[in-house]
């Protein structure tokens, strides 16, 4: 089966979690933690602040690590590598791919409806900040 392996980040502000919906493809209208695949030659860490910087023009700092996820979709098998992320200047996401976004307190996580791959990882951070 096809394998593909993206990071994703955990952007965290004033004690809330960036979450972003799908504009388009497959997943529309599914919610996600914003990243996407490596190139050649980069690291996961290098990855994540350049995906971060084309889809959402924000400068981050990546920080801890916090799972990685597998997850068998039909077509595909997704490995996910999550880290927590802060944002290095403090000039806000701007949505240049993304159709919406939220800012959600922990509390409120439960509240999107997330893409299959994702639960887990809103289980890994609800256990973190806890
Ligand atoms: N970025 C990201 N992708 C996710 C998450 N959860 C999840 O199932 N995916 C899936 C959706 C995509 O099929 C796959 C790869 O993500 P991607 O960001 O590279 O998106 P894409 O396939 O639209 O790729 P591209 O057109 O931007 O190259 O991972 C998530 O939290 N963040």
């Amino acid at each position: 089966m096809k394998h593909i392996e993206v990071v994703a980040g955990i952007i965290q502000s004033g004690g809330k979690i960036f979450a972003t919906q799908r504009g388009y493809g497959e997943f529309k209208d599914g919610w996600e933690f914003p990243g996407g695949k490596m190139e050649p030659g980069e690291s996961q860490k290098q990855a994540l602040a350049r995906e971060l910087k084309e889809e959402l023009a924000v400068n981050v700092n990546v920080a801890d690590f916090l799972c990685t996820v597998n997850y068998d979709y039909p077509a595909f098998h997704l490995t996910m590598h999550c880290y927590f992320c802060a944002i290095a200047d403090g000039k806000l996401p701007e949505l240049l791919e993304h159709e919406a976004a939220k800012w959600l307190s922990p509390a409120e996580l439960q509240s999107v409806d997330w893409l299959p791959a994702d639960v887990e990882v809103v289980k890994a951070l609800e256990a973190n900040l806890r």
